[in-house]
C-alpha cells in the first residue's frame, strides 16, 4: 500500500479492502495508540501469566510434568518477547514498557492477578485459560496490523499444545484418588469466575467502532466468551465437574449462556494491579530485573567515545 496512503480516509479504504499495515507505514495516531494498547496488554499478560506457572516448575509432581511446564513457561515468555519486539517497531521501547509494568502504570489480563494454590490450578490455567486465549487470539488472525497478524499463528499453535498439556493434567487428577478429584474440583471452583472475566466486559458496538472500522479487533468480547462457554461447558460437565455459578443456564431462544455478571469496573482495576496477587507478582519481577541488571549493562553497546579510549 501503503506508501500511497496519506489520509485517514485512504487508510480506512485500504484496511477495509483487506490491506495490511506495516510498522513504517503512515497510520492515524489513534490507530497507532490502539495497536500499542492491544499488543502491550497481550504481551504483559503472556509475561505475567508465565510467572504463575513458573512457580510450579520445581513443584511439578513428575519429571515429565516438570519438562512440560518448563517448556510452556518458555513458550509464554517467548510470546511476550515477540510482542515486545512489535512494540519497539512502533516506537515503544521495551525498557519503557517493562518499567511501566513494574511501576504499576500498565495492565495485564485480570486472570493472572490471582495466586495459585495447588497443582490442579496449573491444570486449570493451562487447559482453560489457554483455551480462552486461543479464542481471543484467533479473532485477531485477520487483524489489519501486519506484524501482529504474522506472529499470531505461531502463538495460537503453541497455546493449542498448552491446552493439551492442561487437559492431561486434569485427566490424570480426575482419574486418580478422591483427594486428587477434590483438588481438581476446588481449582475449577476457584478459577471459574476469573475465566468469565477473561474476554472483558460485554462492550457495546459503539465502543468498538474505531477498532472495527480499522479492522483491528476481530470480534466483540461477549461473542468470544460465548464461544468459550459453548465449547468448554460440555467438556467440563462430561468429566463430572461442577461449575460454581448458580445463574449458569443455557437460553434456548438466543442460543447463549447466561452467567453471573461480573463487576466489570472491578475487573478493570484488577487488571491495573489491584488483584490479590498483583503486587507480590510484580515484586518478584522487580527483584529479578534488579538481580539481572548487570547482564543488561554488560551487554549494552559501548558508546563510541569510551570505545576509542579503551
Ligand atoms: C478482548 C480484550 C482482552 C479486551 O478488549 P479491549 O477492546 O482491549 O477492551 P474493552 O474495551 O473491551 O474493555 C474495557 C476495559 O476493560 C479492560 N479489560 C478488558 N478485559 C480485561 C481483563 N480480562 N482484565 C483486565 N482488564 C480488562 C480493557 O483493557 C479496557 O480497559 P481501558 O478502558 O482501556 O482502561 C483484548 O484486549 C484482546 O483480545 N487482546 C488480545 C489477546 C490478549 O490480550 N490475550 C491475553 C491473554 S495471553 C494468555 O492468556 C496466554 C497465557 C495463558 C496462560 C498462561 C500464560 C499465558
Amino acid at each position: 500500500m501503503a506508501g500511497t496512503v496519506r489520509s485517514e480516509q485512504e487508510f480506512i479504504a485500504h484496511v477495509q479492502s483487506g490491506g495490511v499495515v506495516e510498522a513504517g507505514d503512515w497510520m492515524p495516531e489513534g490507530y497507532r495508540r490502539a495497536v500499542i494498547r492491544f499488543i502491550e496488554m497481550h504481551a504483559n499478560s503472556e509475561y505475567m501469566g508465565a510467572l504463575l506457572e513458573r512457580d510450579w516448575i520445581a513443584r511439578a509432581p513428575t519429571l515429565e510434568r516438570r519438562i512440560a511446564i518448563t517448556s510452556k513457561v518458555q513458550d509464554e515468555v517467548g510470546h511476550a518477547q515477540h510482542l515486545y519486539c512489535l512494540l519497539e517497531d512502533l516506537g515503544r521501547p521495551r525498557a519503557e514498557v517493562l518499567s511501566d509494568l513494574l511501576e504499576g502504570r500498565s495492565r495485564y489480563n485480570s486472570f493472572f492477578h490471582y495466586p495459585t494454590a495447588s497443582w490442579a490450578d496449573v491444570g486449570i490455567i493451562a487447559w482453560l485459560s489457554d483455551a480462552a486465549s486461543i479464542i481471543a487470539q484467533k479473532a485477531l488472525l485477520q487483524t489489519s496490523y501486519g506484524p501482529y497478524r504474522r506472529i499470531l499463528p505461531k502463538i495460537c499453535w503453541e497455546e493449542a499444545f498448552h491446552v493439551v498439556h492442561g487437559r492431561e493434567i486434569m485427566r490424570t487428577l480426575l482419574s486418580g484418588t478422591r483427594q486428587q478429584r477434590d483438588m481438581a474440583q476446588e481449582a475449577l471452583t476457584r478459577w471459574w469466575p476469573r475465566l468469565i472475566y477473561f474476554h472483558g466486559p460485554p462492550t457495546p458496538a459503539e465502543k468498538d467502532a474505531d477498532l472495527t472500522i480499522w479492522k483491528l479487533k476481530g470480534r466483540p468480547n461477549e461473542d468470544m466468551r460465548q464461544e468459550f462457554l459453548r465449547l468448554y461447558i460440555p467438556k467440563i460437565h462430561k468429566w463430572g465437574l461442577q461449575l460454581p455459578d448458580p445463574q449458569l443456564s443455557f437460553d434456548e431462544p438466543s442460543q447463549r449462556w447466561r452467567y453471573t455478571q461480573a463487576d466489570w469496573e472491578q475487573v478493570r482495576l484488577i487488571g491495573r494491579g489491584q488483584g490479590p496477587a498483583s503486587q507480590a507478582q510484580l515484586e518478584i519481577r522487580r527483584r529479578a530485573m534488579e538481580d539481572n541488571r548487570w547482564v543488561a549493562e554488560t551487554l549494552a553497546p559501548v558508546p563510541p567515545a569510551q570505545e576509542a579510549s579503551r
